[in-house]
């Protein structure tokens, strides 16, 4: 029998857009099963936090089609996701601020065989289309204004 090759996407995945459709969908060409890893809030160090909660965006995940699981991610060591499911790849999105590199070093540094790719991107197919979660964010900012609520997880 031919065995399963296990894929792993990760990503912060706040207010879902084409463009995570078309990266989980990548990934999971690359193989079977499909496990998606949602960053924690805590992680999301890069940019703004995400807006909507770590267990909703998992949610959210796991409802697209291209997807078999969607796990949260480990709070304080984002290889801990990774010795679990042990994939056979890794693909990181388009635009993943990581570098190929370092993950595999990290990878063999654990024993853990995977390779690294990485997906290719998607532009807009219309004009007015938004593939950013900021850009949603700031086009809801400068369209119907508000304030945040600062007691929320
Ligand atoms: C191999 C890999 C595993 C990851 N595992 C976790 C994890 O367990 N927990 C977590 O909070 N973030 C995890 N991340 C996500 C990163 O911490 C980072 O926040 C992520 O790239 C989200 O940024 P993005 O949405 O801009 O891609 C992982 C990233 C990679 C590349
Ligand atoms: N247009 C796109 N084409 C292909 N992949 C995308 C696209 N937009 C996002 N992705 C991928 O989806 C994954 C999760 O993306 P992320 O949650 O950072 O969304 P984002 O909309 O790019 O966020 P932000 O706008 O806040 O930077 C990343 O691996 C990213 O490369």
């Amino acid at each position: 029998m031919v065995p399963m090759t296990r894929v792993v996407a990760q990503g912060t995945f706040d207010l879902l857009h084409p463009g995570h459709v078309h990266y989980l969908e990548d990934a999971a060409a690359h193989g079977d099963e499909l496990h998606a890893i949602v960053a924690r809030r805590t992680n999301v160090t890069h940019k703004p936090a995400p807006v909507l909660c770590a267990r909703q965006r998992r949610d959210m995940v796991a409802a697209l089609d291209a997807v078999d699981e969607a796990h949260l991610g480990d709070p304080a060591d984002v290889f801990v996701p990774i010795e679990r499911l042990d994939p056979d790849v890794i693909v990181l999105g388009f635009d993943q601020h990581h570098d190929e590199g370092d993950i595999a070093d990290a990878l063999a540094d654990r024993g853990i065989d995977c390779r690294v790719e990485r997906a290719s991107g998607r532009e807009p197919k219309h004009e007015d289309e938004l593939l950013s979660s900021g850009d949603i964010v700031d086009r809801i900012l400068r369209e119907r204004g508000g304030e945040a609520d600062a007691n929320r997880d």
